[in-house]
């Protein structure tokens, strides 16, 4: 039987945990007066790796059972482990590079990978007199992510064609100074107009530099740390009245782009879950009861890209 079916395809391995100890520290990074933020010690780099590999070499595989190009997911997961020992840098981006470039190097079969890392968050312990050097507390909120696309250029030598950064997971609640009302109604509409709602959201916010050698440069002086990120968001949320979500993202797009000229665009994915009224004091009128909200969330989704003619940087070489 003649099979002429295009096949597109990739393989690797999910969720590889990483916790790499005594990873050199984060410094230098160029303060901003919206964060406290002035870099992290990273005597606990903990973290999750997914890598994903792209190439016709392995295309035998699906339409023969020919493994002999075939790198096991299980090797992958090997190499980034002991690879995580030789790692140097101290954010997660540079061990992206690190390990897209010695996967490339070690493995010709290979013609593209993608590298996605999320952080698993730890703080120091708080002890009565100090912070522990030793001693960290998982934590569950939000966290930096990092993906990375390389391949070869016609010299063989590793480029990155593709990268995004990230905070994922924020979940932000603001008891007063938010709004939503004029939106449109007909017959289907049963939400009423508030003036002042508890908003509270579930926010993804990503970003891409203009020149992606800011990641590549062990001086972090256009590093954008993703601590720097999420305090700007909360800056703004904090300080802004917005009108919606959709008015709320575009104000901290804006405040973002202005505040790092190195990015190139930053993207938003927003999630409505806004509380609903239960009822509310009659002597104080602040105080207040809410109660979770029908569950399907509102989703609200923005990129914002600059639009004047700045070089954008082609696939540098590593
Ligand atoms: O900020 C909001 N934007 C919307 O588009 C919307 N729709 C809705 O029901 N509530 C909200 N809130």
């Amino acid at each position: 039987m003649h099979r002429n079916y295009r096949c597109t395809i990739s393989y690797g391995k999910l969720n590889i945990p990483v916790y790499r100890v005594y990873a050199q520290p984060l410094t230098n990074i160029t303060p901003i007066p919206e964060s406290r933020f002035k870099g992290r010690p990273n005597t606990l780099f903990a973290l999750l790796i997914d890598v994903e590999v792209f190439g016709n070499n392995f295309l035998p595989a699906y339409t023969e059972g020919d493994n002999r190009n075939v790198v096991a997911t299980d090797s992958m997961k090997n190499f980034v482990l002991r690879q995580a020992l030789n790692f140097e840098g101290s954010t997660i981006e540079a061990l992206l590079i690190f390990l897209g470039q010695r996967f490339l190097s070690t493995y010709t079969q290979m013609e593209q990978i993608r590298l996605t890392t999320r952080e698993l968050p730890f703080s120091p312990a708080q002890l009565p007199e100090k912070a522990s050097t030793i001693l960290f507390r998982r934590e569950h909120g939000d966290f930096t992510t990092a993906t990375m696309d390389f391949t070869r250029d016609t010299n063989q030598q590793p480029v990155i064609t593709a990268h995004q950064c990230g905070r994922l997971q924020m979940e932000l609640f603001k008891v007063t100074g938010s709004a939503f009302t004029h939106f449109v109604q007909d017959e289907y509409t049963t939400l009423p107009e508030r003036m002042d709602r508890p908003l509270f959201i579930r926010l993804n916010v990503y970003w891409t530099y203009t020149d992606v050698t800011s990641l590549l440069t062990p001086d972090h002086a256009a590093y954008v740390a993703s601590e720097q990120v999420r305090d700007l968001i909360q800056f703004v949320f904090d300080e802004f009245v917005s009108e919606s979500i959709q008015h709320l993202v575009y104000e901290m797009g804006c405040r973002l782009l202005e505040r790092f000229p190195q990015l190139a665009t930053v993207t938003f994915d927003a999630q409505n879950h806004t509380r609903d009224l239960v009822v509310a004091a009659q002597e104080e009128e602040q105080i207040k009861v809410y109660t979770d909200p029908f569950t399907a969330f509102g989703n609200i989704h923005l990129t914002l890209s600059r639009t004047s003619e700045e070089n954008q940087s082609e696939e540098p070489r590593l």
